[in-house]
Parts: C-alpha cells; sequence; structure tokens
C-alpha cells in the first residue's frame, strides 16, 4: 500500500522573540502561514521493520538525521509499530531556508504513517510528537494559519481569507537558526511586531494592513551576518512588491504580492541577482 502527503513550505508573518527560557529556548510570538511550495512524500509499507529514505535531491541526510526518519522512528517506538516504511521525498522547497522544509517533511510523515498504519492519533496528539522533533513541526501538523507561542508549539488557528502572491528568494547562504537564536539581545530590538494587530488584519482580509504589520526581530541578527539578505528585501520592495521580509531565522526573502500583473517584473528583476526565486500562492 502507497500513501501521498504534501508538506508545504511556512512562512512567519511576524515573529517576535519576548525572552530567553531556563531550557535554552526562546519564548515566542509568531503568526505563521503556508505558501504553495511544497515537498511531495510517498510512503509505501514494508512487510520488515526498517525505515527507508530516498530522495531525488542530492544534499539532504538520508540517515537518522533526516526529519522524516525520526518522524517514523518516533511514531514507531511510541505506538510500538513492528512493519516497516519506505519514504520517498520529492524535495521542492530550498534547503535551510527558513521555510521549515525538513519541519514540515517531519509533519507530513507523521500525518501520512498515522493513515498508513490505521493508528488514529488524535492531530493534537500528532501535534505533540511534533513537539519533540522541532519547534515549527506542531504548526506543520495543520498548517492554515495560525498564532504560534510557547517556543512555537502552543497554536491558535486564526482565519485567513487573504488571497495574494508570495516571491521567496533564497540568497546563497547557511544560517544557522541556534546561531540567530544566540545571538539574538531583546535590548536591542528597535520595535515590537504586533502580533494582534497582525491577526486583525488578515481576519479582516486587509491585504495593505497585513503588508505594513510584517516585522520580524530576527531579521537584525542575520542581516548583521550576512548583508546581502538586506540588499535583496531591498530589491525585493524596489521591483514593486507591497511588502517583504525574512522567513524565520533566514535567509530567504519573502514579497508579498496582490496584482498578477506585477509578479513577472518582480521574478525576473530578481532572477538578475539571485539563483533561488519562486513565485507562489498564499495557501489558504
Ligand atoms: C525560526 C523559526 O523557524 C521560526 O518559525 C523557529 O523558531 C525555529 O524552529 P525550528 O527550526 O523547528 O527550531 P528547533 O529545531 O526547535 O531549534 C533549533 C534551535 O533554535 C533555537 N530556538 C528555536 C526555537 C525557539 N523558540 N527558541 C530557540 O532558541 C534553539 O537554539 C534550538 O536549538
Ligand atoms: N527532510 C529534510 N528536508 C530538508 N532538510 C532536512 C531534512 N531532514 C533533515 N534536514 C536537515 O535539516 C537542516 C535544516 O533544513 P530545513 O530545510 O528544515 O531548514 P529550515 O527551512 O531553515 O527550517 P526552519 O525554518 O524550521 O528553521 C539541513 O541541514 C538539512 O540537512
Amino acid at each position: 500500500m502507497k500513501i501521498y502527503e504534501k508538506a508545504p513550505a511556512k512562512i512567519n508573518l511576524m515573529l517576535d522573540v519576548l525572552h530567553k527560557r531556563p531550557d535554552g529556548y526562546h519564548e515566542v510570538e509568531m503568526v505563521m502561514t503556508m505558501v504553495d511550495l511544497a515537498d511531495r512524500l510517498e510512503m509505501s509499507a514494508l512487510p520488515r521493520d526498517t525505515i527507508i529514505i530516498s530522495s531525488q535531491a542530492g544534499y539532504i541526510p538520508l540517515d537518522e538525521k533526516n526529519l522524516a526518519f525520526q518522524a517514523a522512528r518516533l511514531i514507531k517506538d511510541r505506538y510500538d509499530v513492528k512493519s516497516g516504511v519506505h519514504i520517498h521525498l520529492d524535495k521542492k522547497i530550498p534547503v535551510a531556508a527558513g521555510l521549515a522544509g525538513g519541519s514540515s517533511d517531519a509533519a507530513a510523515t507523521l500525518r501520512g504513517l498515522n493513515r498508513l498504519w490505521d493508528l488514529n492519533i488524535p492531530i493534537e496528539e500528532l501535534q505533540k510528537l511534533g513537539a519533540e522533533l522541532g519547534s515549527d513541526v506542531p504548526f506543520c501538523v495543520t498548517g492554515g494559519t495560525a498564532l504560534a507561542t510557547g517556543r512555537g508549539e502552543k497554536l491558535t488557528p486564526v482565519a485567513n481569507p487573504l488571497q495574494c502572491w508570495v516571491i521567496l528568494a533564497k540568497p546563497p547562504i547557511n544560517v544557522s537558526t541556534a546561531e540567530v537564536y544566540g545571538k539574538f539581545r531583546a535590548a536591542q530590538v528597535k520595535e515590537h511586531p504586533s502580533a494582534q494587530g497582525m491577526i486583525r488584519a488578515i481576519e479582516a482580509g486587509d491585504f495593505h494592513g497585513v503588508c505594513t504589520r510584517l516585522g520580524n526581530v530576527l531579521e537584525d541578527v542575520t542581516l548583521r551576518l550576512h548583508p546581502e539578505v538586506q540588499q535583496l528585501k531591498e530589491g525585493m520592495l524596489r521591483l514593486g512588491a507591497d511588502g517583504a521580509l525574512m522567513s524565520g531565522s533566514g535567509p530567504t526573502v519573502f514579497g508579498l504580492v496582490y496584482k498578477e500583473s506585477k509578479v513577472a517584473r518582480i521574478y525576473n528583476g530578481l532572477r538578475g541577482f539571485c539563483k533561488e526565486v519562486y513565485a507562489v500562492r498564499l495557501l489558504t
């Protein structure tokens, strides 16, 4: 038997860091949503007790370092599943981009194996399992648009009627999420973005309100380490995006664009100085 799951990329429309916790994680307030750029997972049942990961992408680990592997092992251990699975990852989301590619694969694995093995695990339980794999995984289990608090695992859904284009541009640099959080200093934050303001604008379908409320306090940290991210953001706005922001800990910058007629110009303009550019729709 085979089943399929889509694993979409996430973007952070706002991200605020409140403080560092005794466990080393940071307390955050984020509004997250998903875009129509997705990995595709094919899960095939295996009679023997093993987990096999394959992918067309040559640049991700295929062993126990892969988050899909970790998700499969977690669900097998916790629910005492003796059969195995072959998971093929058709990667479309750029890796280490701030788009939660690995987290979304892990979440899709949890959803998929719940179906493949008829486990009937409630969605809240899948989210709890997800939190053991990474802070972005619980959100990726359900997707949609949500306010995420705690270290990212406490979720409140947000009704999102917005429709727009999202241009994603990933510069060819590696950013470590742990390093960015580690270099974050609350005292250096000039302006905290407002989660409630962002949620009100989304729920009202106020596209321009959303664009003016975009904010990510991790942006300054990554921009100091990699000034090319700032140039990409400026380029995005200069070419006509209605709003632009770095996603997560970066380095991907996304631009929100209302009018379809502007998309090709921004896409082509960015391709002039960045190889990895995508024009996709917001998933609502
Ligand atoms: C930047 C975001 O992607 C925004 O959505 C997330 O906050 C990070 O999510 P993630 O990549 O799933 O992060 P995890 O794998 O849980 O953690 C990676 C590292 O980031 C730091 N980290 C992460 C989340 C958080 N709330 N506080 C942290 O300080 C920790 O040093 C942790 O060791
Ligand atoms: N299924 C997977 N897909 C992509 N990368 C994976 C996967 N499993 C493990 N990794 C490893 O995880 C690391 C981060 O990749 P990922 O694409 O998840 O980052 P990210 O988009 O920055 O995540 P986030 O936004 O949650 O911080 C990479 O070093 C990669 O080798």
